[in-house]
């Protein structure tokens, strides 16, 4: 493979100069990698190459320089990188991490059937409940974090829409838990920096030998099928609208995928879906924290159209600050700020470069979330940048993706996309429209603040890190109301 570099044809363009051999391994933070790749494109530009040991990774810092390579050369951009560490853990199993084979295509359509703009409004009515449920939670049980609030919620929607079954319970042990857990193992297995083998591939065969790695990999490997399979096969069928589980055992032939990868795919979705959203739910509570003018101006409109009674999609289209609110929250806060990685499947040319194929991309979404050519004062947490004069979603320019780039580029954008952003619109409306938030005061009469940096770096997804915070209710009679909506 790493021949292929060293080919006279290559012309990677340039970046920080490293070491020797290691390349500029060293110069790497072992977290929180985004800024420190924005950081350098303000010397080397929005395109440039840093190097792990003989491994060039061209990073895409820009938004011209993302939708041009991702976008509109998806054809040849839009493979994974292979992870040797990866390979032990036997992650081609898992959508994201597949090469465009026949069994990534069947899987993507399965997912596109299932989450496509118009498909995923089936779901609307398991999101609005459990946001209304959610809402219920943070009245009745204050004591109780947020982050595990937010949690349960965004856990209890896609398990619902994918296998069906009741709303999860708001005390005791969240049921997503355990799959959170081989979720996060397996973030784990597929980050580069996290793995010295992939940094140092001529150590393969003697990790190979390796025999703790062998048998945590194959426990993780084990471990996840049986509870993939588990779930599956406990699906719970709806009346009235189909779980994607009851849409897949329907068209698993015309869509082009086995039981397996049937498995596989809803329990991805199931894993995709949970930190993601609730990541946002808390970046959205840190920004109106420090920003309780957004807040007003999001109540304003929320109390305009509802009133006393619970926000729903219906009202959607008079509700445009929300919508606003929430292309901010994943701009101001991306939670994937690496995206995923893409590999070229083939040598292209950029800008006079050839990049040949199998090297690696980095889709940086921090940095073009902070490119001011089109976000002024970036770090501003400001839906209004959303809107136009007189308040109404400004269109979005034609071939972009510019209201939305935290869900990545190309034929890997995030399938799950439009239906992630009508649970976070409907948790937000709910949100905002049962409560004021305020930062808790301690003794000495001082706010308790998280500050807008204070954030984690969980391999791939970055969230702010638990913080406490005041709800207070703004509605006479809210818990009926929220039984109310329930009912519906
Ligand atoms: C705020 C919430 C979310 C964010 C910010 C987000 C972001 C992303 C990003 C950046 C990627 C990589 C795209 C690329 O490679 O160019 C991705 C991939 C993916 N996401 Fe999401 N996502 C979110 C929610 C969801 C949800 C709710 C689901 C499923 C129900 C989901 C399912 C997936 C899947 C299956 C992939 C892999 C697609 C592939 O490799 O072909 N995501 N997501």
């Amino acid at each position: 493979v790493h021949d292929v570099y060293r080919k006279r044809t290559s012309r990677l363009p340039p970046g920080p100069t490293g070491l020797p051999l290691l390349g500029n391994i060293l110069q790497l933070p072992s977290q929180f990698l985004w800024y420190k790749l924005h950081a350098w494109s303000k010397q080397y530009g929005p395109i440039y190459t840093i190097w792990m040991m003989g491994t060039p990774i061209v990073i895409l810092d820009g938004i011209k320089v993302a939708a041009d390579v991702l976008d509109r050369m998806s054809g040849a951009t839009s493979d994974r990188p292979y992870i040797i560490k990866g390979e032990f853990f036997r992650i081609e199993n898992v959508i994201a991490n597949m090469n465009r084979t026949l069994d990534w295509r069947g899987q993507r359509r399965s997912i596109h059937a299932n989450l496509n703009i118009r498909a995923t409004t089936r779901f609307n009515h398991v999101q609005a409940y459990d946001a209304a449920y959610l809402t219920l939670g943070l009245l009745q049980h204050p004591e109780k974090p947020f982050d595990e609030h937010v949690h349960r919620f965004a856990g209890s929607v896609i398990f619902r829409c994918a296998y069906g079954g009741e709303v999860f319970p708001l005390l005791g042990m969240d049921p997503s838990r355990y799959i959170e857990k081989l979720h996060k193992q397996l973030l784990h297995s597929m980050a580069p920096q996290n793995s010295i083998v992939d940094m140092l591939p001529f150590l393969k065969p003697l990790i190979q030998r390796v025999k703790w790695l062998r048998r945590e990999a194959d426990e993780w490997y084990e471990s996840t099928d049986q509870e993939g399979n588990r779930l599956y096969d406990g699906a719970v069928p709806t009346e009235g609208w189909n779980t994607i589980v009851q849409d897949l055992n329907a068209n698993m032939k015309k869509y082009g995928v086995t039981k397996h990868g049937a498995v596989w795919t809803t329990m991805t979705l199931y894993m995709a879906g949970q930190e993601t959203t609730s990541t946002a739910l808390r970046a959205l509570a840190l920004g109106i924290l420090h920003n309780p003018d957004v807040m007003r101006a999001a109540q304003a409109q929320l109390d305009a159209v509802c009133g006393q009674r619970a926000p729903a999609f219906e009202d959607r289209e008079k509700l445009p600050y929300i919508d606003a609110l929430v292309k901010e929250i994943v701009r101001w806060k991306p939670g994937v700020p690496m995206g995923l990685l893409h590999a070229a499947s083939e040598d292209f040319d950029y800008q006079g470069y050839v990049i040949p194929k199998g090297t690696n991309l980095i889709d940086n979404i921090w940095g073009q979330t902070r490119d001011t050519s089109v976000y002024q004062n970036p770090e501003e947490f400001d839906p209004t940048r959303f809107l136009d004069g007189s308040g109404n979603l400004l269109p979005v320019t034609p071939d972009t993706r510019l209201d939305l780039l935290g869900f990545g580029h190309g034929r890997r954008i995030c399938p799950g996309k439009d239906f992630a952003v009508n649970g976070i619109f409907i948790a937000c409306a709910y949100l905002l429209w049962a409560f004021r938030l305020e930062w808790p005061i301690d003794p000495q009469g001082k706010a308790v603040m998280c500050g807008v940096d204070e954030m984690e770096d969980h391999s791939f997804v970055a969230t702010p890190r638990p913080f406490a915070f005041v709800l207070k209710p703004r509605q006479e009679g809210l818990e009926e109301s929220l039984r109310a909506a329930m009912k519906e």
